[in-house]
């Protein structure tokens, strides 16, 4: 099948020959968005075939905590100080954004996850119906939240009820399995105890998940323990927030106590390296204390302000290397710990069906390049791809047995990037005229 019939973004019954799965040659048969069988097959009846053989086959990544339509504020502020960064530079350009921003700007995010390899995300901005449309025509999966910061007053809080409400109608009327809905709290410094507790009431009403951030800074605790006398986890928790549905992003200055609640609760704590260095933040996320408390631990991007980009790949390294170097221990978190992060343990948080290549799980799956200075030599397979390599040794996408990019090519790409340029420029341009 040459390139230009590939049906991009359809599913199809794929028949991928000759992969290399844990360094055996095998076959993965996919029907209706399904694994059907690993392993050799007889059978040829697939609408599309892919030689595999040089590639290797894995799960697709998934990117638990991300801003998607950041992308368009990429190298707008590098190097400050978080509270500055956001209340100086981050909002006053928000103020600007449109639905047409976000859109294109999440078409660009979904283009850089689906070319590194990424086929879901969990994600949290402002005009999320218009994510919505980007994500679709993508053929990605999300999980989409309306960000809810209430600042405390009442008719902040009702206009963000109203916004999330809205949201999760728009996205139950596409029908689309790929898409799914979460309330998102920013944060317990933004959103006010009633606020909470309507997201944590509205989740369990209409059992959907809470996407939030917590405890990514020192002076979130402190603040915390200042005003409510308890430390930022057991704040949520009084206020329902930290259920099995929930992801929590950041999680660095949990104490272990905090784990073991974050444990009980199976509320997935997102792990977000390079945004947590280039913020410096101070503390790398407390991987053992979360590990032992077998609290789930899942791997994000953060914006692409803060990144700043979304390559997973890139991510797996940072979080193995930061509990390394934080914890002076180089045993911990080791290579094929951080690809289970980044794969299975997302997609059981954002409960995709996926994240395991094996019979019955969602054909999402990518295929990386073996032949390639990153894959050479082949001692340690997980090594290579978590140590050496980045997401540029993806070549072909699949998600939800449909293809989003084959042979590195993805449709659109020139015109997304063209569109996004322009929308990011005249963005700016509106914030510095105002
Ligand atoms: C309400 S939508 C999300 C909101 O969060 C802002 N944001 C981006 N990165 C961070 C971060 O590291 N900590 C806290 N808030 C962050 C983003 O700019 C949006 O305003
Ligand atoms: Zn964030």
């Amino acid at each position: 099948m040459t390139d230009q019939e590939i049906p991009y973004n359809q599913r199809s019954s794929i028949l991928i020959r000759n992969a290399s799965l844990n360094g055996r040659k095998t076959d993965i048969r996919i029907e209706d968005g399904i694994i059907r069988s690993v392993g050799e097959t007889k059978e040829r009846d697939a609408e599309i075939t892919i030689d595999a053989a040089g590639d290797i086959v894995m799960p697709g990544l998934v990117n638990t905590h991300t801003h998607a339509a950041m992308s368009l504020l990429r190298g707008y502020a590098d190097d400050m100080v978080l509270f500055e960064w956001l209340s100086e530079k981050i909002w006053p350009l928000e103020a600007h954004l449109t639905g047409d921003d976000v859109y294109w700007g999440t078409r660009l995010a979904c283009l850089e996850m689906i070319r590194t390899g990424t086929i879901a995300f969990n994600d949290m901005y402002f005009f999320m119906d218009r994510a919505a449309d980007a994500v679709e025509e993508a053929g990605i999966r999300a999980c989409l939240s309306h960000g809810f910061i209430d600042l405390f007053t009442e008719e902040k809080r009702e206009a963000e009820m109203k916004a999330s409400v809205a949201l999760h109608k728009n996205i139950r009327a596409r029908n689309n399995p790929k898409l799914s809905f979460a309330l998102g709290p920013h944060a317990l410094y933004t959103v006010s105890p009633e606020g909470l507790r309507w997201c944590a009431e509205y989740s369990v009403e209409h059992d959907c998940g809470i996407h939030i951030h917590l405890s990514e800074t020192e002076q979130e605790v402190n603040d915390c323990i200042a005003t409510h006398g308890v430390r930022p986890a057991a704040y949520l928790d009084a206020h329902g927030i930290l259920t099995s549905r929930t992801v929590a992003a950041h999680c660095c200055w949990l104490d272990t106590d905090e784990c073991r609640l974050l444990g009980e609760r199976q509320t997935a704590a997102s792990h977000n390296p390079a945004s947590n260095m280039k913020l410096a933040g101070g503390r790398a996320i407390p991987y053992s204390d979360l590990r032992n408390a077998s609290a789930p631990v899942t791997l994000g991007t953060d914006g692409c302000a803060s990144n700043n980009n979304l390559d997973l790949f890139e991510e797996m390294k940072m979080a193995a290397l930061l509990q390394k170097f934080a914890t002076r221990d180089p045993t911990i978190l080791p290579a094929a710990e951080s690809l289970e992060i980044g794969t299975k343990n997302g997609a059981e948080a954002l409960r995709t069906g996926g994240g395991v290549i094996a019979p019955g799980y969602a054909a999402d799956i990518i295929l990386v390049d073996r032949d390639t200075i990153c894959q050479t030599p082949f001692h340690n397979g997980s090594s290579n791809l978590v140590y050496s390599c980045n997401g540029t040794v993806v070549k072909t996408v699949i998600c939800d047995g449909a293809i989003l990019m084959h042979d590195r090519h993805i449709p659109e790409e020139e015109a997304i990037l063209e569109r996004a340029g322009k929308a990011a420029s005249a963005l700016v341009a509106r914030r510095n005229v105002a």
